[in-house]
């Protein structure tokens, strides 16, 4: 069986000829909940869009389980293993939230029947049931986040990437997409990039912290905590992962 990892091998991407983010980046992520963290800038989006393949490399590799997005034989495979959710989702204007998810599997290959079948069931999933005939535009946008989940679960994503998934959430909403976060880690994979420190080992196994396009820290919730077991002000969970995040980067997230 192939190893469910997310790796990036010598990977170097820039935007122009003034912005290098990667350059020669190596990275494994195989924990089945891992939280990305960094400053404004330190290339979080742009990891997340390259193992999205909405981006492409200049040079090295992103595999998933050993499958590469820019390798022709590979690339369907991991385009419906890999699922991204983008901090913007824009719905499909005049689609309702079921036709959305249904739309979601049927992109990936399904056929329409299994995928109509299939957005019921992740729509009770997400908790969205009630919604499922509403237009997706008129959804708040906690709610799209979790149809984008949905449509995921949908065609049996393997690994869903979330950029700043709570980010513009009110405390209610970041509370259920939070507790969705817990139940899916059951059955997918999530790297989530965030800014929200708050009771990190309720949901991740593992930390990645980026700075400028390198990886400062990369290991158990347990041991990023533990790095701050010597600051004082270091009480809550919160305030643990803000100093050790505070001495690995040197500036509050
Ligand atoms: N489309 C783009 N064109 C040019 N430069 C870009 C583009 N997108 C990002 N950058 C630059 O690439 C670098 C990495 O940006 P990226 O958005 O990946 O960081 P980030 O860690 O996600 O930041 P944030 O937390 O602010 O979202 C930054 O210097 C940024 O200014």
């Amino acid at each position: 069986m192939r190893l469910m990892a997310l790796e990036f091998r010598g990977v170097s991407f820039r935007y122009n000829r003034k912005t290098t983010v990667l350059d020669g980046f190596d990275l494994r992520v195989s924990s089945p909940a891992t939280v990305l963290l960094g400053p404004n800038g330190a290339g979080k989006s742009t990891l997340m869009a390259l193992a999205a393949s909405q981006l492409k490399p200049l040079d090295g590799t992103v595999t998933w389980k050993g499958r590469s997005p820019t390798a022709r034989r590979d690339v369907r495979a991991y385009r419906k293993a890999v699922a991204w959710l983008p901090q913007h989702i824009t719905p499909v204007p005049g689609l309702t939230v079921r036709e959305q998810v249904a739309y979601a599997g049927w992109l990936k290959g399904m056929n329409r029947a299994d995928a109509w079948k299939a957005s019921a069931v992740t729509l009770g999933r997400v908790g969205l049931d009630k919604l499922a005939d509403r237009r997706s535009h008129q959804v708040s946008g906690g709610q799209l986040r979790r149809m984008g989940i949905a449509g995921a679960l949908t065609h049996h994503s393997e690994l869903i990437l979330m950029d700043e998934p709570t980010a513009g959430l009110d405390p209610t909403q970041r509370k259920v997409f939070r507790s969705l976060l817990e139940q899916l880690a059951d059955d997918v994979h999530i790297l989530v990039s965030t800014h929200q420190t708050e009771d990190l080992a309720d949901l991740y196994q593992h930390v990645v912290v980026l700075d400028r396009g390198t990886v400062r820290f990369h290991g158990t919730t347990a041991a990023f905590h533990a790095m701050a077991d010597s600051a004082d002000s270091a009480e809550g969970p919160r305030e643990r992962a803000e100093a050790a995040y505070t001495q690995l980067v040197g500036e509050e997230i």
